[in-house]
């Protein structure tokens, strides 16, 4: 028996009710999930500002920049754990990269500013001291460190992740997993976000050989290295970790070139 058409429109009107007082619940914060902070409940996602030299660590900004970005993940679990627990001085890094001033990192002087490729193609990282490379040919990937490749490491389906609200960090990205020498035992893959800003990642600003003019010889080379990095750098953060060589003699003022991807 089909029921009276006012039967049929009370019931309508209930369900209609009970979808607007829920929303209302919702809107107003009275239900469980809601009652928690806004803040809490889910983290503010910072705007990746544009690069300029006013935000440069130099300025006294970059740190903030920084900051702004540990509470940007919004994913769970260990990649959250992850970036929460990135400190670049347990790797040796400098917590603040200044610009056109000498620093030491892992034992030896740098200077970070305007790469010889021109204003346009940003920084560059200068070697303040020689560093010998006794015959480059035999020494290939047996050249004196320089530096890590530092950085927060993440899986890389959280790094994609990651890359659906920020594109452009894939710039710095190194993947760990695909080098010569890695046991590819993380069938992952490992990326390392090397953003030198977010991460105090010198290595970051290592320009790339390809399409320069004139042409630029590679005087360094990133590698992978099983384990962790030497004491006192960050054994207990670092199952593996990626380090920067040198590949033949570079001179006090020559400013480091390696051969990578990008685009
Ligand atoms: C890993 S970063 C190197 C540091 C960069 N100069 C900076 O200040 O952030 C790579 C970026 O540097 C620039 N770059 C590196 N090598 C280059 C080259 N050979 N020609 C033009 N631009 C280059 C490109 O903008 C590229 O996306």
């Amino acid at each position: 028996m089909t029921p009276p058409p006012y039967v049929l429109s009370q019931g309508v009107l209930a369900a209609i009710g009970n979808a607007l007082l829920q929303a209302f619940v919702v809107g107003i914060g009275t239900s469980h999930e809601a009652s928690k902070p806004h803040h809490e409940a889910r983290p503010r996602v910072p705007s990746i500002r544009q690069r300029s030299k006013a935000q440069r660590p130099s300025e006294g900004h970059a740190r903030t920049i920084v900051e702004g970005r540990w509470g940007m993940c919004e994913f769970t679990g260990k990649c959250a754990n992850i970036i929460q627990s990135w400190n670049p001085t347990v790797l040796g890094l400098l917590d603040s990269l200044p610009y056109d001033e000498e620093v030491v990192v892992w034992g030896r002087r740098w200077i970070v500013k305007t790469c010889t490729l021109g204003e346009k193609h940003g920084y560059g990282v200068y070697a303040c001291e020689d560093i010998i490379v006794e015959d480059s040919a035999s020494c290939r990937r047996e050249g004196p460190t320089l530096f890590p490749y530092g950085g927060p490491i993440y899986k890389r389906r959280h790094w994609n992740m990651i890359l659906t609200q920020h594109p452009k960090w894939k710039t710095f990205a190194l993947e760990m997993d695909t080098f010569a020498g890695s046991t590819r035992r993380h069938s992952d893959g490992r990326v390392i976000d090397g953003d030198p800003i977010r991460s105090g990642n010198i290595a970051g600003f290592i320009n790339n050989t390809v399409g320069t003019q004139p042409k630029r010889r590679a005087n360094c080379e990133w590698v992978f290295v099983e384990g962790p990095p030497p004491a006192p750098y960050g054994q207990a953060y670092h199952e593996d970790h990626c380090l920067v060589i040198a590949t033949r003699t570079i001179r006090s003022g020559d400013e480091l070139f390696t051969h990578y991807e990008w685009n």
